[in-house]
């Protein structure tokens, strides 16, 4: 084997202080490398014990010197001498966790606050029957919720003018829009010329494509409507009764489609419209045959993310667009020019913003769409003596009324976890949550969302999660190099789902913005779908990893879980609101996890006060779940098998990074591109996440990498330059990459499995570990998790 194979791996637990002492001035360079080996050996022996120290009255190290990675280490292949990596036990060496957060009492989920009412009704309200029979028929919903039972009646009268509506996720804002325009637009159907021809009535704009597309879904579904047959031919079903819907043609306009496409189908008339800001625009400028002078309806859904994305100006331009080709319009009409609309009423456009928060930005843009707007809200909790209103402008007073509030029958819950250990406590949060959905008859199988900071890290962890297994090599694919060319196992750009053997029965499909707009669209088909049977009579279940482009508006269908494995970097509280609300929607129940370093937890107390009132008893309140608890639940075992299980699992995963280049470059990338996310936490919430407190060697682990990749200095990393940094890389003399031999990877993890026996952390009885009590886990598959955790 090549000895001058040299990794190129940082250290940076290893002080600065030991590199200076292990220098040796003079002689062959060869000697002084090996003096700098030893010095660097003996600093690995002590890792832990004497960098950060535990909290046990000792201090740590300043946090300055935690982000100065700065030499190299190398590693020989000569199998005397085991490669000079970071071998830590992942139970070791981690800041205290604050007694107070370990765990907390239980927190009984309140009423849903979200959920359809008990008492009022559709017809009640004064919409159609035709509509409300379709309704309940054709898509399950009988009752309003607490804002379709204040916008219906706002919205549906005309006299109304522009409406501002403001609701908590996933309480049916999308219906109390659609329903009122469809109930306005259906009479149209007894004109005698109306056709599609007739333009566009209505366009409600989306922020994101996604968004649009769902929104889209639903109108197409309302769309399918029939009225009664008009017959007396008893033969006749409802099902084969004139659609006199037909004219009113749904129109999707996001960019998906070439513009010549896009353009044919706005000349043969779209009567409702959804679309994104830009591609809107564009066609109001440019596409003449895009007939907009008779719009009624204007709606702007997620405006505060419309905000966020700077798309102000695209709606000004819209406005402007819609408002000079009405004049245009009815200018022709009364010259006697225009000959398509004979008996036409018309009527001013209605504008409405639809928003969950109301922050200023959002006011602002109320300010230039809306006029004299009334704001339609419910208030919440909704009990039995809460009040539904509406007001007549927005006030200082409305728009500090409220915070924004996730459901209340949402289960929020937090664990304190130290960087080293988030690897594994995810893994064991995933199979608890999967577990108590498997296996039970008659049980959905399960859907959860997990949020990483940056794509880089989606990707990262889906290709580890589905690729690595409990299998010696660590990889899925086999352990010999023959089984397995790197080539199979890079990321696949058009791959968005795949599953994973760590967690049995489930898909794992990813989403972020890098992807495009087909494969994200597939992505979230595929997630929110019906769990498939696999035969045994339970179903398949499917976890989403994504970034925050998933965080607003997507109703993805009973998902049981959210997890923010990392917590917001932007928009603070309300992305934190707006996360959670993927699930616990339409009032049902739904759990909502937060994984917090130790040194993060003031954002506990801090999300709390932002979502409630501090001084009011029924302020929100995160419930604190021990790390342990969730170790011991995900993995099974007793005491330290815990640990020892948990320890086989980073053990994999290491194995899985270190088998290819590719891989470990995917790792690095991601450990990187995090650091770099992290750093962008704006500076209000500087006292709660600080670069400066990121332990990179221990953050390191949480991308199952043996050392932090490369020489982060603290003014690199303060600078954002983190990227540009060199990336290290398994080296040969000639300078190509790569990848461990199988030796190395085994001398690092029998020094880590060491490390973790001799602290009496780990048994070993025949070379096979124990566990413990098998019935505290419920997932089975032939894996060799599985088999380890049973035995
Ligand atoms: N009256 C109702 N009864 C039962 N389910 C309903 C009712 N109205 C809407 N829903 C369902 O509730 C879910 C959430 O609706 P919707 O997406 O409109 O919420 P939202 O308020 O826009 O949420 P977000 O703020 O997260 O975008 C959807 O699946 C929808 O079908």
């Amino acid at each position: 084997m090549d000895s001058s194979l040299i990794l190129n791996l940082a250290d940076e637990d290893t002080p600065t202080q030991s590199k200076t002492s292990g220098t040796q001035k003079g002689g062959r360079w060869t000697d002084r490398l090996k003096a700098k080996r030893v010095t660097k050996r003996k600093s690995i022996d002590h890792e832990g014990d004497q960098k950060i120290r535990s909290n046990n009255g000792n201090t740590e190290e300043p946090p300055s010197k935690r982000i100065r990675i700065e030499h190299e280490t190398s590693i020989s292949s000569d199998s005397k001498r085991p490669p000079a990596q970071i071998i830590s036990s992942l139970f070791t060496s981690n800041p205290a966790i604050p007694k107070s957060t370990t765990a907390s009492a239980f927190l009984p989920p309140l009423k849903p606050s979200n959920a359809p009412s008990d008492t009022s009704t559709f017809e009640g309200l004064g919409l159609s029957p035709l509509i409300i029979s379709h309704l309940s028929s054709k898509m399950l919903i009988t009752r309003p919720t607490a804002i379709q039972q204040v916008a219906l009646p706002a919205l549906m009268n005309m006299k109304q003018k522009d409406a501002f509506i403001q609701s908590q996720t996933g309480s049916g804002k999308t219906l109390s829009f659609l329903l009122p325009i469809l109930q306005d637009l259906l009479p149209l159907s007894s004109l005698s010329y109306i056709d599609r021809s007739i333009g566009t009535l209505a366009i409600i704009i989306a922020p994101t494509r996604e968004l649009a597309k769902q929104i889209y879904d639903i109108l197409e579904q309302l769309l399918t409507l029939r009225l009664r047959p008009r017959s007396d031919n008893p033969q006749e079903t409802f099902e084969d009764s004139e659609r006199l819907t037909r004219w009113l043609i749904p129109g999707l306009l996001t960019g998906g489609a070439t513009k010549t496409h896009e353009k044919a189908r706005l000349r043969k008339g779209i009567p409702i419209l959804v679309a994104t800001p830009g591609r809107l625009l564009d066609h109001l400028q440019n596409t003449t045959s895009f007939n907009v002078g008779k719009c009624r309806w204007l709606v702007l859904d997620e405006a505060d993310r419309l905000m966020e994305l700077g798309f102000e100006e695209t709606i000004e331009g819209i406005l402007k667009g819609l408002n000079g080709r009405q004049r245009l319009a009815i200018q022709a009409q009364q010259e006697g020019t225009s000959t398509d609309s004979a008996g036409w009423v018309w009527r001013e456009r209605r504008n409405i913003l639809c928003s969950a928060t109301l922050r200023e930005d959002v006011q602002k843009l109320a300010g230039t769409t809306l006029k004299d707007p009334v704001i339609i809200k419910a208030l919440l909790p909704l009990q039995s003596n809460s009040t539904l209103e509406t007001q007549d402008s927005i006030t200082e007073s409305t728009v500090n009324l409220e915070k924004f509030t996730p459901p209340s029958q949402l289960s929020q819950k937090y664990a304190i976890v130290p960087l080293k250990l988030r690897l594994v406590t995810l893994v064991a949060l995933l199979r608890t949550l999967l577990s108590e959905a498997s296996g039970r008859p008659g049980r959905p199988a399960a859907k959860i969302i997990v949020f990483f900071s940056c794509t880089d890290s989606v990707d990262f962890h889906w290709s580890l999660l589905t690729r690595s297994t409990m299998e010696h090599g660590g990889s899925k694919e086999g352990d010999s190099d023959s089984d397995e060319k790197e080539s199979d196992n890079e990321l696949n750009n058009e791959e968005v789902k795949k599953p994973s053997s760590l967690l049995p029965q489930t898909d794992i499909y990813r989403l972020h913005g890098s992807l495009s707009l087909p494969l994200r669209l597939s992505s979230l088909k595929g997630f929110s779908s019906k769990p498939i049977s696999d035969g045994s009579g339970s179903n398949q279940s499917s976890i989403l990893f994504c970034t925050s482009v998933a965080s607003r508006g997507l109703d993805l269908p009973l998902v049981r879980a959210v997890v923010q494995y990392d917590l917001p970097t932007e928009g603070g509280a309300d992305e934190y609101v707006h996360r959670v609300g993927r699930t616990a929607r339409a009032g049902k129940g739904g759990e909502a996890w937060a994984f917090v370093a130790p040194n993060e937890e003031k954002w506990v107390p801090w999300v709390e006060e932002h979502m409630g009132n501090a001084n009011d008893e029924s302020s929100i309140k995160l419930q604190s779940i021990a790390m342990d608890a969730v170790l011991k639940s995900g993995f099974g075992g007793q005491g330290k098998e815990v640990e020892m299980r948990a320890t086989q699992v980073q053990l994999a995963f290491e194995r899985w990074v270190l088998r290819y280049v590719k891989n470990t470059e995917m790792a690095r990338k991601a450990y990187l591109s995090h650091i770099r996310a992290y750093s962008t936490h704006p500076s209000k919430e500087k006292h709660i996440f600080h670069i400066r407190e990121l332990h990179l060697g221990h953050l390191a682990k949480a991308f199952a990498l043996r050392d932090a990749p490369t020489a982060v200095t603290k003014k690199d990393a303060s600078k954002q330059k983190i990227s540009q940094l060199t990336s290290n890389k398994l080296k040969t003399k000639s300078g190509k990459s790569r990848k461990p031999s199988n030796k190395e990877m085994d001398n690092a993890e029998d020094r880590m499995t060491a490390v973790v026996r001799q602290q009496g952390r780990l048994t070993k009885k025949g070379g096979v570990l124990i566990a413990g009590d098998v019935s505290e886990f419920q997932i089975a598959t032939g894996d060799a998790l599985e088999t380890m955790v049973r035995r």
